[in-house]
């Protein structure tokens, strides 16, 4: 239920702080007021919803990844929340009139924290139509048989210029990379072993990668034995570590012959094209060159066929 709370101790800490030092202000500078004159009708109405608000800040963010997003919608929580714990002290300790803070505290970060809360909220909404366009497509995507590879189960190169024009289309100048990956001699694979066994090894490959990339990370059999890895969010340096680490994976697979239970080990090549505001299709084209140009510096190493 709160698996992401990790992620905002430091927000967390941060309104607990502000709260502590609301508390310690009213006790220093305010005088308690008599058991009387505490209406606690008003107490259980005030401190409920403050500890309501506080609840629900625990939910949002034990459901959400740190962000922008998860950011505006602290803020506007913690201003409430704090105007809301001023409101509930406020019924236990008088501030003298000549101090105006404690009604500062009160009124004024109320307005502040709803304004941000709906902005926050605002953008909640737009990131929320976007993830359901994203599930839409991944539905789709089973449904639609044109966009899927019946050997590895992956998207086609049509799936991955679909999504990959999708993320660009939410996406800035620099932070999208592209990961060309593509076997060494396939082709004298499948001549020696047969194409059957060709087809295994497709499978298992796609399998490998799978597990060596990240949950938001997508990979689409682009054609016969090339990859193509689409990596949002992420920097040029992530991005060529992530390759490394995708051709390094490979190249430790030993993989068993189906038929003859015989061990091959393949070696691999990547090229990576961070997006410069190029179309998809251009990226793409640039992902495939550099491949290529990887392809000739290295000079082809045979798949241990
Ligand atoms: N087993 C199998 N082979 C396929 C499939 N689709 C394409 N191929 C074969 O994959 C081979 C791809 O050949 P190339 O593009 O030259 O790749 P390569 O032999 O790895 O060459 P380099 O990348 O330059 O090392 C061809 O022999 C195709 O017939 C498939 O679904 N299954």
């Amino acid at each position: 239920m709160f698996t992401h709370l990790h992620l905002h101790l430091r927000k967390l800490f941060l309104i607990s702080g502000l709260a502590l030092a609301a508390l310690v202000a009213n006790l220093m500078l305010g005088n308690s007021k008599p058991f009387s004159q505490i209406d606690w009708l008003d107490v259980v109405g005030e401190g409920g919803s403050a500890m309501a608000v506080a609840v629900w800040m625990l939910l949002v963010l034990g459901s959400r990844p740190a962000g922008r997003v998860t950011n505006w919608l602290t803020l506007g929580m913690g201003f409430m929340f704090l105007a809301m714990w001023q409101d509930s002290l406020d019924e236990f300790i008088k501030i003298p009139a000549g101090q105006m803070w404690g009604k500062w505290l009160e009124s004024g970060a109320m307005p502040i924290g709803i304004a941000l809360l709906t902005y926050g909220l605002v953008h909640w909404h737009r990131e929320q139509i976007s993830i359901n366009q994203q599930l839409l497509k991944r539905e789709r995507l089973f449904r639609e048989h044109r966009f899927t590879d019946h050997l590895t189960h992956l998207g086609r190169a049509n799936y991955l210029r679909q999504q990959l024009q999708t993320c660009l289309n939410s996406s800035q100048v620099g932070t999208t990379q592209l990961v060309m990956l593509d076997l060494d001699n396939f082709s004298g694979f499948n001549r020696v072993n047969g194409v059957r066994e060709g087809d295994y090894l497709l499978h298992e490959v796609s399998e490998l990668l799978l597990l060596n990339l990240r949950a938001q990370d997508l990979i689409c059999r682009y054609a016969a034995d090339r990859f193509a890895i689409l990596l949002p969010d992420t920097d040029m340096e992530t991005g060529q570590r992530l390759a490394s680490e995708l051709e390094l994976a490979v190249q430790s697979f030993a993989y068993k012959n189906k038929q003859s239970g015989e061990t091959h080990y393949l070696s691999t090549g990547t090229g990576i094209a961070c997006w410069l505001g190029e179309s998809a299709e251009e990226l793409i084209s640039r992902a495939n060159r550099v491949l290529e140009q990887h392809k000739c510096q290295r000079g082809l190493r045979a798949i241990g066929a």
